[in-house]
């Protein structure tokens, strides 16, 4: 079967994201092949992402979509904020809504998308869940700090759920943060049993950050958008941080918003590539 697609990026966290409104695509179950899946997801072989998003019909009255993501490693997930920016962006390019205000719903809740007159797009990324079974997080009760072993050495973290799981630590310059070598074995720590994205946030002021991220599934990204938000989130718990922050990651940067009522709001870019179109197996 012939694969319609639009290859999208907010911050240069890159996307192929798929119609599955006018495409015979599965609704229950991966909607493509986890052969092909990797595949398309691999930069020399395929297309290359980050994430795989799909927009299905939704399930549930009051929604407008149902918003699927899936890792470059194939592993299906229930949040992606930057992907959130760009699958609003997609669906009105696509002329599927005409909306400015769209509400998605992912395997884990709903979520609201607002497009601005400026083409940049506001997320409600929902409160941040702190006991660690909802992050989860093997802990005896909630901190605001946890210590966690990793290899020889021992690391004072934060740890929250947005509907992924997030650890983030506090660095001096994430230039020179160990992203590429303690990232790999935070994901799989054995205390985050869903495994875990790592956030290495270097604080430059109470409303400023710098901020690395290597993704659960898919290895160091230029932004991450539920990364943003956690980190940000965490270093408010921490004190360190007040509520509206600009965050700098290496694909550009985002603004987050958090007064601890609500939902944490991020709001930055969406960008569109090029549309394609690729063959994959016909779906089972
Ligand atoms: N890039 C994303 C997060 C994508 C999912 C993540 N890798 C996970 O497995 O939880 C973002 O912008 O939030």
């Amino acid at each position: 079967m012939r694969l319609r697609f639009t290859k999208m990026h907010g911050l240069g966290n890159d996307f192929m994201v798929v119609d599955g409104l006018s495409q015979p695509l599965p609704e229950d179950g991966p909607p493509l092949s986890e052969a092909d899946l990797r595949r398309l997801g691999d930069r020399h072989f395929g297309v290359g992402f980050d994430q795989l998003l799909v927009v299905q019909p939704p399930r549930h009255e009051g929604v407008d979509f149902r918003y699927r993501i899936f890792n470059s490693d194939g592993s299906e997930v229930s949040q992606c904020g930057n992907g959130a920016r760009c699958f609003a962006r997609f669906v009105r390019d696509q002329g599927l809504t005409r909306k400015h205000e769209i509400r998605v719903e992912t395997a884990e809740g709903l979520m609201t998308l607002k497009v601005t007159d400026d083409g940049l797009v506001t997320v409600d990324m929902g409160a941040p869940r702190w006991a660690p079974a909802a992050i989860p997080f093997q802990a005896d009760a909630e901190a605001d700090t946890y210590i966690l072993v990793a290899g020889q050495n021992a690391y004072e973290v934060s740890a929250v759920g947005l509907g992924n799981p997030h650890v983030v630590l506090l660095v001096e310059n994430v230039n020179t943060a160990p992203v590429a070598t303690l990232g790999p074995e935070l994901e799989r720590h054995e205390r985050f049993p869903e495994r875990v994205n790592a956030g290495f946030m270097q604080i430059l002021n109470r409303r400023e950050i710098r901020l690395r991220v290597f993704e659960r599934g898919a290895g160091e990204t230029l932004a991450c958008g539920s990364g943003a938000c956690a980190a940000v989130v965490c270093g408010q718990r921490r004190g360190l941080l007040d509520a509206t922050v600009t965050v700098h990651l290496a694909g550009g940067t985002l603004q987050v918003h958090y007064d601890g009522h609500g939902g944490i709001r991020m709001t930055g870019p969406a960008s569109r590539v090029y549309d394609g179109e690729i063959d994959v197996e016909a779906p089972a």
